[in-house]
């Protein structure tokens, strides 16, 4: 199953001993550089090493640190992990798009990229023809209704009684 979410990143929807795990998605296509695992990615993780992974890209932006507008904290925040939505989130320009490519070292496997838990909520049996709901109501209803019948029937019957007595 696939899902979207509302910034429109498509997630694969994987089962795994009863939890429920999302692998994003990524559009971009791969370009013949070279392609890393995650593993060794994330060892770049340092002031003067600083490797990212942005939309199943990976970037060096260790030259990039001082200059960052940003600052170089959160970069290094953003190494170890598949760093789009914390990218996408900060709202980065067209200017700083077109940087990308100078830092652009290749592409990143994504089988190796540890899912991401995504909250889906729980699944709900919203069933609108639910017919032991239908019949819940009715008898809400009905049973009332019964018992001051039966008041009354019982009623009448001991007034009858002591009538005639
Ligand atoms: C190759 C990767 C990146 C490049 C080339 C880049 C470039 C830039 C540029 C040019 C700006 C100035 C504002 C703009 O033009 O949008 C900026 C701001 C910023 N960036 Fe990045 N960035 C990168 C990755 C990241 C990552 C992974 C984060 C993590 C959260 C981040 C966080 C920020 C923040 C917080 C600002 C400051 C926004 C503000 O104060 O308005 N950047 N970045």
């Amino acid at each position: 199953m696939v899902i979207m979410n509302g910034d429109g990143d498509k997630y694969k929807i994987l089962e795994n001993k009863g939890l429920r795990l999302a692998q994003h998605i990524y559009t971009s296509m791969a370009s013949g550089k070279k392609t890393f695992v995650f593993n060794e990615v994330s060892t770049h993780n340092k002031t003067k090493d600083c490797w990212l992974i942005i939309e199943g890209k990976v970037y060096d932006v260790t030259p990039f640190m001082e200059d960052h507008p940003g600052g170089d904290e959160v970069l290094l925040a953003a190494t170890g992990k598949d760093a789009t939505s914390d990218f996408e989130d900060v709202g980065h320009s067209d200017d700083a798009r077109g940087m990308m490519d100078k830092y652009y070292i290749g592409e990143i496997d994504r089988s190796t990229v540890p899912l991401k838990r995504v909250f889906i909520g729980k699944e709900r049996n919203y069933n609108p023809d639910d017919t032991s709901a239908v019949i819940i109501k009715i008898l809400q209803f009905l049973v009332p209704l019964l018992i001051l019948a039966l008041a009354f029937a019982v009623r009448s019957y001991t007034k009858d009684n002591s009538a005639s007595a």
